[in-house]
């Protein structure tokens, strides 16, 4: 569904990926993993085309997006909830929402995303600011799939949220693979990311050190690159 070849990704002078390669497959879970400043939001922004690569292929089904604008990649089919979240702090939930939605043919509508998330539809006239972290990562994952996409990809969706909300958006991006879509997700929390993992990347220093399922992903791996601080 979405293959990187030998992706290179430079900021300034700073070689920061290197000959980076993943697949992503069609109605499955990949999940990226690596400690703090190895290079996973930097592969999802060179995905999206926000840091673009200098060198390498990317591959949303037939075609070639590593030359394309990060709205040209949204239009292809890739959804992004980055980091942080980024809302709309001025911006009511329902605005939210709506500043990216495009209609598709049996995608999603306003009313599916209110029928998955129930809090949402309460706070339909909030203020994006004035939600909690929780109704954020929900609202941010509602705005990303009212554009529709193919693939969708999730940047540390579990970060800063409480035990019971990693919970709840577990059990959202579980029902999301039921549903048959196809994620990307970059996660710091390692329970999270192996509960839904169907495959695992480990990035290191900006390189794949890693590719298998959770189970081939035994404790010399995870304390190498994930467990132990290096
Ligand atoms: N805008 C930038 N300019 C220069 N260097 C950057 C920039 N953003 C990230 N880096 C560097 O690139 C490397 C990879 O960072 P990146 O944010 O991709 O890592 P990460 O694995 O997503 O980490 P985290 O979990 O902390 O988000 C780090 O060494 C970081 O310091």
């Amino acid at each position: 569904m979405l293959n990187v070849y030998n992706m290179n990704t430079f900021y300034g002078d700073s070689h920061v990926l290197h000959n980076v390669s993943l697949t992503v497959e069609k109605g499955k879970v990949t999940v990226l993993l690596g400690r703090n400043g190895m290079g996973k939001t930097t592969t999802i922004h060179s995905i999206m085309g926000m840091v673009p690569a200098k060198t390498g292929k990317i591959v949303l089904e037939q075609t070639e997006i590593q030359d394309k604008t990060s709205f040209q990649i949204s239009r292809l089919g890739i959804g992004l909830v980055p980091q942080g979240r980024r809302i709309f702090p001025n911006l009511t939930v329902k605005e939210n929402l709506m500043t990216t939605y495009r209609p598709a043919e049996n995608g999603w509508t306003l009313d599916q995303i209110y029928a998955m998330f129930p809090r949402l539809k309460e706070r339909e006239s909030s203020m994006g600011g004035d939600l909690s972290g929780g109704e954020q990562q929900m609202l941010s994952i509602g705005r990303a799939l009212l554009t529709n996409p193919k693939v969708l990809l999730l940047d540390e969706p579990s970060e800063g949220l409480s035990p019971l909300m990693v919970q709840e958006v577990t059990e959202i991006i579980r029902q999301l693979k039921q549903q048959g879509l196809t994620i990307l997700l970059v996660e710091q929390n390692l329970a999270m990311a192996l509960e839904l993992a169907d495959f695992v990347y480990i990035l290191n220093k900006g390189a794949v050190v890693f590719g298998g399922t959770p189970n081939e992903l035994d404790i010399h791996v995870k304390n190498k690159y994930l467990l132990l601080s290096s």
